[in-house]
């Protein structure tokens, strides 16, 4: 890595390979992720959007390549050290800790995090009242909106460098759209962190910075948001150019 990439890139993904069960489901992917960018990665089911963020968070191991964190090579740290140093993940179904309140939990989350929010903070910024929620179990009584809003709440107390958000719109039917749009945007704006967010919803992909495109293992093309909304207004030609954005970056 040269000292252009250092001072820009926060995340690195160098030629990243993954097999599992003998069938190649990430393919080479090589990409640069910016200090405090929003990126949303999309494409068609099975494209391997989960796997590649899981690669990231240290969930699957890659087979071949190397992930580099501020210049770092972290491909030696386990799920834990990269949860609790740098890489925080949501995953797409939020877990179940009965018996824990949400304001213990957060207590949990919040341990040794450089996160400068305080439990009532944090649960605002996800769109909950904490004189409401603080203290309700995590359960079932809470419904999958609440669960996974708490989700988000819990992996912000953590203030990591890296967000990974797996689909963070699922399971939120009964919130409105817009109050949700504002949580991502409240994220972005008061936490310094990089945001990785898996979404299949187009006005999330428009907030964003840049809208990877997945298919077959392999990133097909990386789009800037003028050239995204111009992808979606059906003008395909610049296409090619779009595919040079993070090489770009890389060599500039
Ligand atoms: N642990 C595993 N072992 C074997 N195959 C797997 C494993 N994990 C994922 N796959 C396969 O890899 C492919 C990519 O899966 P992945 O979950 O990454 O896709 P995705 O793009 O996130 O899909 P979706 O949009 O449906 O969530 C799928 O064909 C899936 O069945």
């Amino acid at each position: 890595m040269n000292t252009y990439i250092k001072e820009y890139v926060m995340l690195e993904l160098d030629n990243i390979c993954w097999q599992a069960d003998g069938k190649k489901i990430i393919n080479n992917i090589s990409m640069n992720f910016e200090k405090n960018k929003m990126y949303a990665i999309t494409g068609p089911n099975g494209s391997g959007k989960s796997s590649l963020v899981k690669i990231i968070a240290g969930i699957h191991k890659q087979s071949s390549g190397n992930i580099y964190l501020d210049g770092n090579c972290i491909d030696s740290l386990n799920i834990t050290k990269r949860a609790g140093e740098h890489i925080a993940y949501s995953f797409q179904s939020p877990v179940l800790f009965r018996g824990v309140t949400v304001s213990e939990l957060l207590d949990i989350a919040m341990k040794n995090s450089r996160n400068p929010y305080n439990k009532v903070e944090l649960l605002s910024f996800v769109g909950l009242d904490a004189r409401v929620y603080l203290n309700r179990s995590m359960d079932g009584t809470l419904s999958g909106g609440e669960l996974k809003r708490i989700e988000i709440a819990t992996v912000l107390a953590r203030n990591a460098e890296v967000l990974i958000l797996d689909e963070p719109e699922a399971g939120i039917d009964l919130w409105s759209f817009k109050r949700f749009i504002e949580t991502i945007n409240n994220i972005h704006e008061h936490f310094e962190t990089t945001i990785i967010m898996i979404s299949h919803q187009e006005r999330l992909l428009a907030m964003t910075d840049y809208v990877i495109y997945m298919k077959n293992g392999r990133i097909e093309h990386v789009y800037n948001q003028e050239s995204f909304t111009k992808h979606m207004n059906g003008e395909r030609d610049y296409e090619d150019k779009i595919k040079c954005i993070n090489r770009e970056l890389l060599y500039d």
